[in-house]
């Protein structure tokens, strides 16, 4: 059994401005209950803009949900139009941060490299990368989504030490599944991501494997989380459209009553 607490983050992408995210941080917040914390880490990715009011709300009101980004730049700071260091993310108190998501790798041409930069970044300014990775449609036809994955993974992670690697979180988003509404089977999920842990194993330990969360994501909804919670090598979701409904997206977090 594992001791992994599982984490359900709602990555919230480029929706809600920074009073809609006041308003629905604070029915997250209404409609969660200490056991839900307990049992699970509830957490968000907003936009940049809104990460301040969501840091003010958590910071009064003492809420238990955590925030993080959706990105972060490679760089410290300097001549980078537009691009939001690790400091200023450190500086909100944000706990995680997105690294590498598909919709950045396609849109924003996100090489491993680049990936691997903002890990380390991350890691610099005390943030947890979410790692993203995934195969596309035509990786997944040709049956290389785990060579394909797993080489995303050790690109991701490249000269990233174990101890830092222990208390990262992978997101496995199979491209073709993301905001489609074809959710990969349960067992299909598990396939990849106990190859993702067998590739940390290979590159740390056991003991690092065994630490490392694993998410699954790629249209997940209330109806389809306890199948994929119950796979032995799924910690979590990142979650993207049904996290942006507050009621389903707290149904995701309490998946053990579905
Ligand atoms: O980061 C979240 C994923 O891209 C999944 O998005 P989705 O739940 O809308 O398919």
């Amino acid at each position: 059994m594992s001791t992994r607490t599982p984490l359900m983050a709602g990555n919230w992408k480029m929706n809600l401005n920074h009073l809609e995210a006041i308003a629905h941080t604070q029915k997250l917040a209404f409609a969660l209950a200490d056991k839900d914390y307990e049992a699970v880490e509830v957490a968000v990715l907003p936009p940049f803009t809104d990460l301040r009011s969501v840091q003010t709300l958590v910071e009064h009101d003492k809420l238990k949900i955590k925030y993080g980004a959706q990105d972060i730049s490679a760089h410290d700071g300097g001549a980078y139009t537009g691009e939001i260091s690790g400091p200023m993310l450190a500086k909100l108190k944000c706990t995680y941060v997105a690294v590498g998501h598909s919709e950045r790798r396609q849109y924003h041409h996100e090489t491993d490299e680049i990936v691997n930069a903002k890990v380390k970044a991350a890691f610099k300014h005390g943030l947890t990368p979410i790692l993203c990775v995934g195969e596309e449609l035509e990786v997944r036809e040709a049956g290389n989504h785990v060579s394909h994955t797993l080489a995303q993974v050790e690109g991701g992670l490249k000269d990233v030490p174990a101890e830092q690697a222990a208390t990262a979180v992978i997101a496995y988003e199979p491209v073709w599944a993301i905001g489609t509404g074809k959710v990969c089977g349960a067992e299909d999920a598990q396939e990849v991501c106990a190859a993702v842990r067998g590739k940390i194993a290979e590159l740390y330990s056991q003991d690092v494997a065994d630490k490392v969360r694993i998410q699954y994501g790629g249209s997940v909804k209330s109806g389809n989380v306890a199948e994929i919670m119950a796979q032995a090598d799924i910690d979590g979701a990142l979650v993207g459209g049904a996290s942006l409904d507050a009621d389903e997206f707290v149904k995701i977090v309490r998946f053990r009553d579905q």
